[in-house]
């Protein structure tokens, strides 16, 4: 926790910005901010398996390009959603196919306020296709090459909410080691 490694480390000033911003200690009447779990989607197959025909591309748009594929915001039953979209070359791609189907797996398991919601994908039809809850504010690269570095407050704040959705991967019974967290 934020608050700990700063009390630890005998930051005064730290530690008084984050528990003016909510921060609690290990222990600190008896708890710690830890959202209510709430479970994700069972892991079946029927659940979330989304017919390509119900994803609407009509005002998609291109909203960024990932190693397999690229993300697309596009509509779903009325909400605007991200979809990550293989690329038609490497649909084939044996490699390609075994991670998708690896991140459809892991995802389905997790559900936190803090982990971009999986919606459903398309695995039974080319292109294959993961449906994402779509995030309006951008990456973090992004907002810092627009409107410059953060003030301390906001750096907390996001860095707090970095830091319960990995504590969240790093609990059971879903662990899961991220190992390529970036700002973008
Ligand atoms: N749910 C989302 N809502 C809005 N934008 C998104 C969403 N998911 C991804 N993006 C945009 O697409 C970019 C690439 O996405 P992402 O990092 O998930 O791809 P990736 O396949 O994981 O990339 P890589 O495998 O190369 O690390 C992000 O930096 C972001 O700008």
């Amino acid at each position: 926790m934020p608050l700990a490694d700063a009390e630890g480390a005998k930051r005064l000033a730290m530690i008084e910005l984050l528990k003016s911003r909510g921060g609690l200690s290990y222990g600190q009447n008896g708890s710690h901010f830890e959202p209510k779990p709430v479970p994700p989607p069972l892991p079946n197959k029927c659940d979330w398996e989304i017919e390509p025909g119900e994803l609407d591309f009509s005002n998609a748009n291109l909203v960024g390009k990932g190693s397999f594929g690229e993300i697309v915001k596009a509509c779903w039953r009325g909400t605007p959603v991200a979809v990550k979209r293989i690329l038609p070359s490497l649909s084939d791609d044996r490699l390609v196919i075994q991670d998708f189907r690896h991140e459809v797996n892991l995802l389905v398991k997790l559900r936190h306020p803090n982990i971009v919601q999986f919606l459903g994908a398309v695995t039974e039809k080319k292109p294959l296709m993961l449906v994402t809850e779509y995030l309006r504010g951008g990456d973090l690269h992004q907002h810092l090459k627009e409107k410059g570095a953060l003030n301390p407050t906001t750096a907390i704040n996001f860095a707090m909410d970095i830091a319960r959705g990995m504590a969240y991967l790093h609990s059971e019974p879903n662990v899961v080691i991220h190992r390529d967290l970036k700002p973008r």
